[in-house]
């Protein structure tokens, strides 16, 4: 063999190093950033972080992530036009795109970039948790192109969908799931005593970084619809948006309010609730906002619990989720553990990270070390 073929060769076989783009540099952008740091500093593999985009600016990664982060977070506001990640190069073929938005614009492009082989890692559940004709593209396009870790939608990284997973590749049924999925609103129902606003506590709960960037996305029930139709669209059910019936916690005038008027409308949930939790106390029961899938249909909504019940067991923002199926139809297998925070859900993130890398080494495929 000549020394030219042999070149040629070797320049063939050189995959060239993936890239990472992190689209939201908000409160879980910012963990994530803090978090890559930190596992760059301790010699972890990891691929570059080539951009950081948000709705304002996009900027180059580079050897000061810290910096490019405050960069970023600094960026004026901008009023119109396509995102700034859509104006910027494109990623390639094994490039990944980190989902720390909350964004539907993001969440439409997470089929487009599958097919086009670029891997997802989202924290974002309007991918599969929205739309299901969206949720089923991505599922098309994570058949034939690139990779999508999910870990981070339910439970903020709890093994939840792993181990749903793991459940139907064995050659299980998922008969049922149920529990309580939102952390803040765990949280919320076991600070909530009536010695503080229930509007103070959401507060707290929004500046400790559980709620969604709109808190009314998780007192309405959205966020926990949300991740109900990702369990079970994992599960295998088609199962659209409408159809799970949803109680929201969120009076009229609150749901109406512009989003600078939130704060102070916060206070319309203050007399209900501690109407319903005197009224629980007084039965001996505790509040918990549960959802739950079975074949008779979906649903998310406070209920009163006997305060012995085991969906009442977990404490701060701990979720519990039980799953009900072929081989854990006698009693369920319980997951439990902190369900919402920005570290918990930047951690999720860049295991999903890790694992494409591997995967990507594994295969041969492009893989980038830093
Ligand atoms: N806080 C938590 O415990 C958990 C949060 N999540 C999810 O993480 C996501 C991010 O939440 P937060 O960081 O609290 O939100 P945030 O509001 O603090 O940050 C959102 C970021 O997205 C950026 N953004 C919005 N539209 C964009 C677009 N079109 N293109 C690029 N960037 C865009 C914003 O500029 C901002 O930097 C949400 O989808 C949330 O549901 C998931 C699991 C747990
Ligand atoms: N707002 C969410 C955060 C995690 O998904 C929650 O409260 O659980």
């Amino acid at each position: 063999m000549s020394t030219v073929v042999q070149l040629r060769q070797g320049r063939r076989a050189q995959p060239r190093p993936a890239r990472l783009a992190l689209l939201g540099t908000g409160t879980v952008g910012s963990a994530f950033v803090e978090r890559y740091t930190r596992l760059a500093a301790q010699g972890v593999p990891l691929p570059e972080v080539a951009w950081l985009c948000n709705s304002r600016t996009q900027v180059l990664g580079g050897d000061d992530l810290p910096a490019a982060l405050a960069q970023a977070r600094a960026a004026a506001h901008r009023r119109a036009g396509f995102p700034p990640w859509a104006e910027g190069e494109s990623p390639k073929p094994g490039d990944i795109i980190v989902d720390a938005t909350a964004s539907e614009t993001v969440a439409d492009w997470h089929p487009e970039w599958l097919t086009r082989g670029v891997h997802v890692v989202t924290a974002n559940k309007l991918g599969t948790g929205g739309d299901l004709g969206r949720a089923q593209a991505i599922g098309d396009a994570r058949a034939i192109g690139g990779r999508y870790g999910d870990s981070a939608t339910v439970g903020a990284g709890l093994p939840l969908l792993r181990s749903l997973r793991a459940l139907i590749d064995g050659g299980d049924r998922i008969h049922a799931i149920e529990g309580v999925l939102s952390g803040s609103l765990a949280w919320l129902f076991s600070h909530h005593d009536c010695s503080r606003p229930f509007s103070a506590l959401v507060r707290a709960a929004s500046a400790a970084g559980y709620t969604e960037p709109d808190p009314r996305v998780d007192l309405s029930g959205e966020d926990v619809r949300r991740k109900l139709l990702i369990l079970a669209r994992a599960a295998g059910i088609a199962l659209p948006a409408h159809e799970v019936v949803v109680e929201s916690l969120v009076p009229e005038v609150l749901a109406r309010a512009a989003d600078a008027d939130v704060d102070q409308a916060l206070t319309a949930l203050d007399g209900p609730l501690d109407a319903r939790r005197v009224k629980a106390a007084a039965n001996g029961e505790r509040l918990c906002f549960v959802g739950r899938f079975d074949a008779d249909g979906a649903r998310v909504g406070l209920r009163a619990l006997p305060i012995g019940h085991p969906l009442c067991a977990g404490n701060g923002t701990d979720n519990r989720v039980a799953i009900h199926s072929d081989r854990y139809s006698a009693q369920p297998l319980v997951i439990q553990g902190p369900g919402a925070g920005a570290e918990v859900t930047a951690a999720a993130l860049l295991d999903d990270v890790l694992a494409i890398a591997h995967a990507q080494a594994d295969s041969g495929e492009r893989v980038g070390i830093l």
